[in-house]
């Protein structure tokens, strides 16, 4: 493809994405890899350079644009090389002209500015949501020592974390096949630091999803013990017993909840569980970096159901927890109304029963009862961490 076709398919694509963000539909990622599948001519700088394009335009305009080409003259606007290739020629986009629709620069929609701001979220700390998130793994004490790594990487703060420069294919290496490492962002694995689990332990991973956080615990517990992995969707946790053995987590049982009727098929672990980690189901304002057409998606209604089921989820983990065990609440968001007002609102429910302990860290600033990760400060995504003693 030349410059200029690969400027147009960037265009189209971004159609397409504009169009899934309204309809709840494919995630960007998909759309492009989708997108190219079906144009089997085009080769892997093509694709490269599409998804850059498709990405930097989405990381521009925090809010969804009209058309796809309303986004890419946005950058155009400040990139002479790229105004330059909308020249008209065969396969190029049609060339600029004044009174057109140029998107709106921003780091995410208006009412979402501003619930961020009243959260300390604002300016570096704002533009680092949109920051390319790097390439973080885990290395996993069950199969591996540390000279058995890709080369290439930094150690991070997290107690087994690497870091690898952007475009590393970890998942063709044969540590990553033989379950030495997993890929897991450095503030997701110190969520799990957080649990602060034991060998021998028994353990509830209420929101598993496809089991990133079980096997960090699995493996913090020398897989001695018991876990139970529950999610509500049945294709994610599907996911998490070939994880598990590929890893070697052995002691990992999931269990499938039905919403809303989680304790009653939980009642054989009521007041069983040593610790009870809730990664609730969130708005994912920390994950832009992965994800950023997230935040055209995103709704105040949205987010009022994420604050009401995480409150719901705390109060069933809750439940859950043995006299003397710990309950750890995380979400991957910077909002307060899903970190320290969710909390709060926890403490104030349960009253005297429970003491909030703010986790040791090494990253991280507390945010009322618990502590919040940055992308800017911490170079991680951004996490809410709370964690509760029963009494
Ligand atoms: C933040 S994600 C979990 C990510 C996962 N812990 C990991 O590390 O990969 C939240 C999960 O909560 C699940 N969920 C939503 N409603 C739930 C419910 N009522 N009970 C249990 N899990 C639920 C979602 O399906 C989703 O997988």
């Amino acid at each position: 493809m030349t410059p200029a076709a690969r400027v147009q398919a960037a265009i189209e694509v971004l159609d397409l994405v504009i169009a899934a963000a309204r309809s709840n539909g494919a995630p960007a990622d998909r759309i492009v890899s989708d997108w190219f599948k079906a144009r089997r001519f085009a080769g892997s700088g093509d694709r490269r350079a599409v998804r850059e394009l498709v990405f930097r335009a989405i990381r521009a305009c925090g809010e969804i644009p009209a058309r796809g080409r309303a986004a890419m003259l946005l950058l155009a606007r400040d990139d002479a090389a790229l105004a330059s290739l909308f020249d008209g020629s065969r396969h190029a986009p049609e060339p600029i002209s004044a009174e057109e629709t140029v998107a709106r620069p921003g780091v995410a929609p208006e009412w979402l500015i501003a619930a961020l701001t009243k959260s300390g979220i604002e300016g570096d700390e704002a533009a680092a949501l949109l920051e390319r998130a790097p390439l973080d793994i885990r290395v996993n004490a069950l199969r591996a020592g540390r000279a058995d790594l890709p080369p290439g990487g930094e150690p991070t703060v997290a107690a087994h974390g690497w870091r690898y420069p952007h475009g590393t294919r970890i998942e063709d290496t044969p540590a990553w096949r033989e379950g030495m490492i997993e890929v897991q962002d450095t503030g997701s694995q110190l969520t799990c630091e957080a649990v602060a689990v034991r060998p021998g332990e028994s353990v509830v991973d209420l929101c598993a999803g496809g089991g990133g956080k079980t096997l960090a615990l699995a493996a913090a517990m020398d897989a001695s013990g018991r876990i139970l992995a529950c999610d509500a969707d049945r294709a994610r946790l599907s996911r998490l017993q070939p994880r598990a053995e590929r890893a070697g987590a052995t002691g990992i049982e999931t269990r499938l909840l039905d919403p809303g009727a989680e304790l009653e098929q939980l009642s054989d672990w009521r007041g069983q569980a040593d610790a009870v980690l809730v990664d609730a189901p969130c708005s994912g304002t920390g994950t832009w970096r992965r994800n950023p057409e997230a935040r055209w998606r995103l709704t105040p209604t949205q987010l009022d159901r994420y604050v009401a089921l995480q409150a719901r989820l705390l109060d069933v983990g809750a439940a859950l927890v043995r006299p003397g065990g710990r309950l750890v609440y995380v979400t991957c968001s910077l909002l307060d109304a899903e970190g320290a007002e969710q909390a709060a609102a926890f403490l104030s429910r349960h009253g005297a029963g429970w003491r909030a302990e703010v986790p040791v860290l090494p990253a991280g600033v507390p945010r009322g009862a618990g502590l919040r990760l940055s992308p800017c400060r911490d170079g991680t995504d951004g996490f809410f961490i709370a964690r509760f003693g029963s009494l």
